[in-house]
């Protein structure tokens, strides 16, 4: 699966310390490509797990939402998921957001997900949620009918997502904007959920996070063949 190329991340790593590299703060890469600036952040306690906190701008952003109310997907209260399944079934907004996740990956730091920038279709399938204040997400692995490599954009309230092993738990924040790729380790061994249960309940670094409406575009790959593991 990832182990080696995590490894050889490592190893990229080491002999960045050792030698010096051009980006200077430690587990991020700067990479600047068609107007989309990303500066991936590698989550040290979980392997696999990678985040761009600026990966669109507001403007793009804005953009993103509008095209998704164009849909009139969630027209009613009761309605807060759409799911597309198969590449000719996405929208044009969808397939232009994995191919700008798919560009940042080729120039990401991490040899999983160069490659993994190759595949094609990137992405076939798509989750669009909306939660509202209080809604979140139970603690779970992807299913295995998905491929390994899995992305999650945010949008609008910022959140903490738990990755959860055992008795640890590692906190991140998913500010509206940021892209999270998940592979290898943080996609089939950790579990990540949202707790926003009560207004109120998340806070990070000691500040309390206000609850809005939140909405994700979650981007998976369906396996061509059945999952090896
Ligand atoms: O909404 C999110 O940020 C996560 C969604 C998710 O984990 C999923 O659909 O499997
Ligand atoms: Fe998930």
């Amino acid at each position: 699966m990832s182990k080696d190329e995590d490894d050889e991340y490592e190893q990229q790593a080491i002999l960045e310390q050792v030698f010096g590299h051009s980006s200077s703060s430690d587990s991020s890469f700067d990479s600047d490509s068609d107007n989309c600036y990303s500066k991936w952040e590698r989550i040290e306690k979980v392997k696999g797990l990678w985040i761009v906190r600026n990966f669109l701008s507001s403007h793009k952003q804005s953009r993103l939402l509008s095209s998704i109310a164009s849909e009139n997907w969630f027209t009613q209260p009761s309605i807060n998921q759409s799911m597309r399944f198969g590449y000719q079934n996405l929208p044009r907004w969808a397939i232009n957001l994995s191919d700008s996740i798919c560009q940042s990956c080729s120039s990401s730091p991490s040899p999983f997900l160069q490659n993994l920038s190759m595949r094609y279709p990137f992405f076939d399938q798509m989750i669009t949620n909306v939660y509202q204040p209080g809604e979140g997400i139970c603690p779970h692995v992807d299913l295995l009918k998905f491929e390994d490599g899995i992305a999650i954009v945010s949008l609008e309230s910022s959140c903490v997502m738990d990755f959860t092993l055992g008795d640890e738990t590692v906190p991140v924040l998913l500010e509206p904007g940021s892209l999270v790729m998940m592979y290898g380790e943080a996609r089939y061994v950790w579990k990540h959920e949202i707790n926003r249960k009560d207004a109120g309940f998340q806070s990070w670094k000691g500040q309390l996070l206000d609850q809005t409406t939140r909405t994700s575009i979650t981007l998976r790959k369906l396996c061509s063949s059945p999952p090896s593991i």
